[in-house]
C-alpha cells in the first residue's frame, strides 16, 4: 500500500512542464506531499532532467510551440525509461489549438494518467459537454462512463476530478467521495492534484496508489475547510499545512471510496 512514509522516503523527483499561472502551487503541493518538484522551460535540458526524474507532469494550460516541444522531448525519454507520465488537458474544449497540441502530444507520447475535470475528460471521450474555460461547466453525461471511455481511447488511467473523483483504468473504477467546495473556488487545485498523482505513482505504480493519492488530496482539503469554513483563500494556505502533516491513520479513517 502507498504510505506517506514511503512517499517521503522515496522523495521522488517530479519534473513539470507547468502552465504560466500555477507553477508555485504545483511545486508546493508536490513538496509538501513528499516529492521533489522541478520545472523547466528550455528544451535543451528536457532529456537530462527527465533522466533524473521518477515522474513527469505535462500541464497543457498555456502551451506554445516551445512548451509543446518540451512535452514531446521529455515524454519520449520518460516512455523509453518507464517513467510515469501525467498529462492535464486544461480547457481542451476551448480552442482548436489546445486540441491539436494535445493530439500532437498523444501521437508522440504514451500517457500513464490523464487528469482533468468533467469538461476536459468529456472532450477526450467525445461526449457532448458545455465546459466553461478551465472549469468543468455543465453536462448531463455519466462521468463514470466518460472516464472509462477516455481510458480506453488513450490506453491509460484516467482521473476525472470534481465533487466526486473517478479513477479508472477503463475496467476497474473507483469513486472517491471526499473533498471540499473551496477546491473549486481556487485556481490551481487540479494542477496540484496532477503533481500529487505523479508523486504517488512514482513511489508505487498502480491504480490503488492513484486512488489513495486522490483521496489524500481531497481529505487535506476537508481538514483545511473545517479549519477555515468561511475563508477560501486561507483554505488554500491551510491545504499546504494539511498536506505536509497528514497521516495514514487520518487517511484511513476519512477515506470514502467505493468501486463502481
Ligand atoms: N465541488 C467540489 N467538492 C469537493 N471537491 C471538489 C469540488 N470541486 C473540485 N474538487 C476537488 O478539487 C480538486 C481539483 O479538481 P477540479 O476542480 O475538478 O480540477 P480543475 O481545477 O482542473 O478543474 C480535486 O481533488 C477534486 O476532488
Ligand atoms: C487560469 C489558467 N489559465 C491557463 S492554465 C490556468 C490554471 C488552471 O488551473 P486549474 O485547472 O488547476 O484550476
Ligand atoms: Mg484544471
Amino acid at each position: 500500500m502507498l504510505t506517506i512514509k514511503s512517499i517521503r522516503e522515496t522523495n521522488p523527483v517530479i519534473l513539470n512542464v507547468a502552465n504560466m499561472v500555477t507553477p508555485q502551487h504545483v511545486a508546493d503541493a508536490i513538496n509538501f506531499y513528499g516529492g521533489s518538484p522541478i520545472m523547466f522551460t528550455d528544451e535543451r535540458e528536457a532529456a537530462g532532467l527527465t533522466n533524473i526524474s521518477s515522474g513527469v507532469v505535462f500541464n497543457m494550460g498555456s502551451t506554445n510551440e516551445a512548451t509543446l516541444r518540451n512535452v514531446i522531448a521529455s515524454g519520449k525519454v520518460a516512455n523509453k525509461r518507464g517513467i510515469p507520465v501525467v498529462i492535464d488537458p486544461v480547457a481542451i474544449g476551448a480552442t482548436e489549438l489546445r486540441q491539436d497540441n494535445f493530439a500532437r502530444a498523444a501521437e508522440a507520447v504514451a500517457f500513464d494518467v490523464i487528469r482533468g475535470n468533467a469538461g476536459e475528460i468529456a472532450y477526450l471521450a467525445n461526449v457532448n459537454w458545455q465546459a466553461n474555460g478551465i472549469d468543468a461547466g455543465n453536462g448531463d453525461g455519466d462521468v463514470v462512463a466518460i472516464a472509462k471511455k477516455a481510458a480506453h481511447r488513450y490506453h491509460c488511467w484516467v482521473v476525472l476530478s470534481g465533487v466526486k473523483d473517478i479513477v479508472t483504468d477503463g475496467e476497474t473504477t473507483y469513486c472517491v467521495d471526499n473533498g471540499h467546495p473551496y477546491f473549486q473556488t481556487n485556481v490551481g487545485s487540479g494542477d496540484m492534484l496532477d503533481g500529487i498523482l505523479a508523486t504517488a505513482i512514482a513511489t508505487e505504480h498502480g491504480l490503488k496508489a492513484l486512488v489513495r493519492a486522490t483521496a489524500t488530496f481531497s481529505i487535506a482539503g476537508e481538514l483545511a475547510g473545517e479549519k477555515y469554513p468561511n475563508q477560501p483563500a486561507s483554505f488554500f494556505v491551510e491545504l499546504y499545512n494539511q498536506l505536509a502533516t497528514i497521516t495514514d491513520e487520518v487517511i484511513d479513517t476519512r477515506m470514502k471510496i467505493h468501486q463502481v
